[in-house]
């Protein structure tokens, strides 16, 4: 049992309990028919939290225009919904973060309102952020109790009791850590279990889980499942947002998807197959990663990027392969096995021990990001946010500063010039904006993401290295921006994708480099690679 006993308590929840129906689904449902949730009649002792006509507006756009959404006890209920679809906004509204312009929410039968984020723990709303909210330098222990410490009459932080409270909830999530330890010293599977225990501090009764496997590892996932289907058990409702489209057949008991703002209805997910949820979120029957065109991959010409025997003391070890023009190579791996270190030496953010880099048939020694920006190498980030794009710079500046040379005339800037590329660029990639003027911040995080990928699409690069390209990206963008890299390689580019997506691995890679605790460990041809032995090469010592 995850909930200590009072915490699960009250009749509502183990009446459920005994009556609930346990996922039976192991794969998506082939040919369902789509259907509403025409079995559930809400009598107020099943949901646990009602939206009625939420509304939220931002500057020139409707976030949120009257969306209807319910959650059951004891259920996991996926939010899905294509970037900029709002899912972000109706999470950040219950957990107290926003304030909602219009329409009621209500906690089991109760209409609540609620100022803060405290407040709204306080009621039993837990949200866990992509982002985690945890400061690395206080232990497990007080980052639990961060703000709500346990005090005696003095007033004076109980310590000891309070290791000992966090130890218990870190013993029902099955951390294998102690409460003592110091967050920095955690990955990221143990920060996000730090996350859950604090969230089980209060009395939880719905809990959000904002893109919860983005940085966690094949096992850590696994792990993560098995908690949050205890806690289900337990009678807590889940919120699942994510853009994992296989993540939602295992976990998930119903579906709700919000396009443009509006919800556009809630079905079991054992009425759904992924051709439906793909038409749900996109709407129309669009696949991920379209059929694969004729293969641009040239082995015959020489390499444009060739690495022999690179090392960097503590991350990869004697790493050696080949890139040819056309070919479309995915280092795949668990997090931690050293990939991003090794695609950033190759974009000179980092120095190699030894070890050598060849652009072409020229051997090169990059100082720092700009030698191999002019080298011809472009490197889309995984960390977005704090590498990839401005924040506080609208759209157009964005795409334009890796080439504001070709935007330079006698009289400054031209800035029209720049304003038509960034155009053309949201309209190829699908960026969900008001305009080409709007803040790179005030857009949702599967946008930004396209913003980082339109600024290096615009450069001469040759070699483009790619980490984590899809990383919260909707079911449709993604399609979009494998077309996009596939053209790259049609024109003779040479790209290394960094991807732990097992589904992307084969749905763009030629060739694909399993590496494990900093070596390449396998090489294989895709052509009908099963993906059981890639999982074996990445995990299997
Ligand atoms: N703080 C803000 N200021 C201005 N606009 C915002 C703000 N937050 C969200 N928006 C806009 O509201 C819309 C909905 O964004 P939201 O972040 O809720 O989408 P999302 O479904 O979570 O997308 P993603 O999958 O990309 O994270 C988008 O058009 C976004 O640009």
């Amino acid at each position: 049992m995850l909930l200590p006993p009072q915490r699960s308590g009250g009749g509502g929840a183990s009446a459920f309990r005994r009556c609930r129906r346990r996922r039976p689904h192991s794969g998506f449902h082939a040919m369902t028919p789509i259907k509403p949730a025409a079995d559930f009649h809400p009598n107020g002792e099943d949901v646990v939290l009602q939206l009625s006509g939420l509304k939220k507006e931002f500057p020139g756009v409707k976030a949120l225009d009257g969306v209807d959404f319910e959650l059951r006890r004891g259920e996991v209920h996926a939010l899905l919904g294509a970037n900029g679809a709002g899912k972000s906004t109706l999470i950040k509204i219950v957990a107290g973060l926003y304030q909602r312009d219009g329409g009621t929410i209500r906690l089991e039968g109760q209409e609540v309102s609620f100022g803060s984020t405290a407040e709204a723990m306080q009621a039993g709303i837990g949200i866990i952020y992509q982002d985690f909210a945890l400061v690395p330098d206080l232990s497990v222990a007080e980052n639990i109790f961060l703000g709500q410490e346990m005090r005696n009459s003095l007033g004076l932080v109980q310590r000891a009791a309070q290791e000992k409270a966090a130890q218990e909830l870190l013993d029902m999530v099955g951390a294998n850590f102690a409460a003592t330890a110091l967050v920095s010293s955690l990955g990221s599977g143990q920060r996000q279990q730090v996350e859950i225990a604090k969230a089980l501090r209060n009395k939880v009764k719905v809990l959000i889980l904002d893109e919860p496997t983005a940085s966690l590892s094949h096992g850590e996932a696994e792990r993560l499942f098995e908690i949050i289907r205890q806690l289900a058990d337990e009678g807590v409702g889940i919120i699942y947002v994510s853009h994992r489209l296989e993540e939602i057949a295992p976990l998930v008991d119903r579906v709700t998807a919000l396009r443009d703002g509006v919800s556009v209805g809630s079905y079991p997910t054992a009425a759904l197959d992924r051709q439906k949820i793909v038409s749900l979120i996109t709407g129309s029957e669009r696949p991920a990663g379209a059929a694969r065109p004729a293969r641009a991959a040239r082995p015959d010409l020489p390499p444009l990027l060739s690495v022999q025997g690179l090392s960097r003391a503590g991350e990869f070890d004697d790493v050696s392969f080949a890139l040819h023009p056309g070919e479309i190579l995915v280092l795949t791996g668990l997090v931690g096995a050293g990939r991003t270190e090794l695609a950033e030496t190759l974009f000179g953010v980092r120095h190699a021990d030894a070890g050598k880099i060849r652009l072409g048939e020229k051997i090169v020694h990059q100082k720092d990001t700009r030698d191999a920006i002019r080298n011809g190498i472009a490197l889309i980030p995984e960390d977005r946010r704090g590498q990839g794009v401005s924040l506080m710079l609208p759209i157009d500046e964005n795409v334009a500063l890796p080439i504001l040379r070709r935007f330079r005339g006698p009289f400054g800037l031209a800035r029209r010039r720049i304003g038509a590329h960034a155009d053309q660029l949201i309209d190829r990639l699908s960026i969900r904006t008001p305009n080409a003027r709007t803040l790179a911040g005030a857009l949702s995080g599967g946008n930004q993401q396209k913003v980082v990928l339109a600024k290096w699409l615009s450069t001469d690069a040759q070699v483009f290295l790619f980490d984590e390209p899809t990383q919260g990206v909707d079911v449709g963008a993604k399609a979009e921006i494998y077309a996009l890299i596939e053209g790259l390689a049609a024109a003779g580019r040479a790209i290394l994708i960094v991807s732990s997506d097992l589904e992307e691995v084969l749905a763009v890679a030629d060739r694909v480099l399993a590496m494990r605790a900093g070596r390449i460990v396998e090489e294989f041809e895709n052509n009908a690679l099963p993906a059981s032995r890639v999982v074996d090469a990445i995990t299997n010592g």
